[in-house]
């Protein structure tokens, strides 16, 4: 599939730091949208329907996908998640660019679909500080931490499939990594669809 629009897929193992940095990008790039996707896990927290995720039960997505409602869809820690269609495909069309947060399977499925879909994998700078991470986070029961880390070593096997790697050691750093993808991207899609404007809107000239 071909939209005009351009789509980044950022997977990282849990407590890398993904969504800090997907959030802070979007804070810098007023033109990217993220996807929010629909999950049959429970709201946690302070979590709000339609906004960290459209929560919905495990019939309910079954029907989804059956329906062929999603993009790409993968069972994530015992839960369902799914990219919906119709949650990105008009903004790709009309030639807005889209950032998904999903999980290596999904992305790998999303680049079946879409050749020009940029692959990003987010990396911590080592384990020792991965386990930090989601300890600070919060996820402080022992059987928890250990379970994130054992996932996190099969997941970020699955980084050689990857577009780019970033590594977040320094936060600043890796949104700065992360914006130099997105411009290079546009510039490049831009110049292969052959759309003068669209190159030039990229690099800012009138
Ligand atoms: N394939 C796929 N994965 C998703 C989607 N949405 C979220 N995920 C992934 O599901 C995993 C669990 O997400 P979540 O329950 O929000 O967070 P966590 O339990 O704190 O890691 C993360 O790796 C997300 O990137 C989606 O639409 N599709
Ligand atoms: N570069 C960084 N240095 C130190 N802490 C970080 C960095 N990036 C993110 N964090 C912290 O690590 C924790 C996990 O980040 P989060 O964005 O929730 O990860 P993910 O979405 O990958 O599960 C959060 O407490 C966040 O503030």
């Amino acid at each position: 599939m071909e939209y005009p629009g351009n789509l980044f897929v950022v997977a990282a193992p849990s407590g890398a730091g993904k969504s800090s940095l997907v959030k802070a990008l979007l804070e810098l790039d007023a033109r990217l949208a993220v996807s929010i996707s629909h999950t049959s896990r429970a709201p946690r927290g302070q979590e709000q329907h339609g906004r960290e995720y459209w929560f919905i039960t495990p019939e309910e997505f079954r029907a989804m996908a059956e329906r062929g409602d999603f993009f790409e869809w993968a069972e994530v820690h015992g839960n369902l998640y799914g990219t919906s269609r119709a949650g990105i495909e008009s903004r790709l069309q009309g030639g807005e660019d889209v950032v998904l947060e999903i999980d290596f399977q999904g992305a790998l499925q999303i680049k079946q679909l879409f050749a020009h879909a940029v692959l990003i994998f987010i990396l911590p700078p080592s384990w020792d500080e991965l386990r930090l991470r989601l300890a600070r986070r919060g996820d402080t029961e022992p059987e928890v931490i250990a379970k994130r880390m054992n996932n996190a070593r099969l997941e970020v096997a699955q980084a050689q499939h990857f577009d780019y790697i970033v590594v977040n050691a320094v936060f600043d750093t890796a949104v700065f990594d992360l914006k130099t993808i997105v411009h290079a991207q546009r510039l490049k899609y831009a110049a292969q669809r052959r759309n003068r404007s669209a190159v030039f809107q990229a690099l800012d000239l009138p």
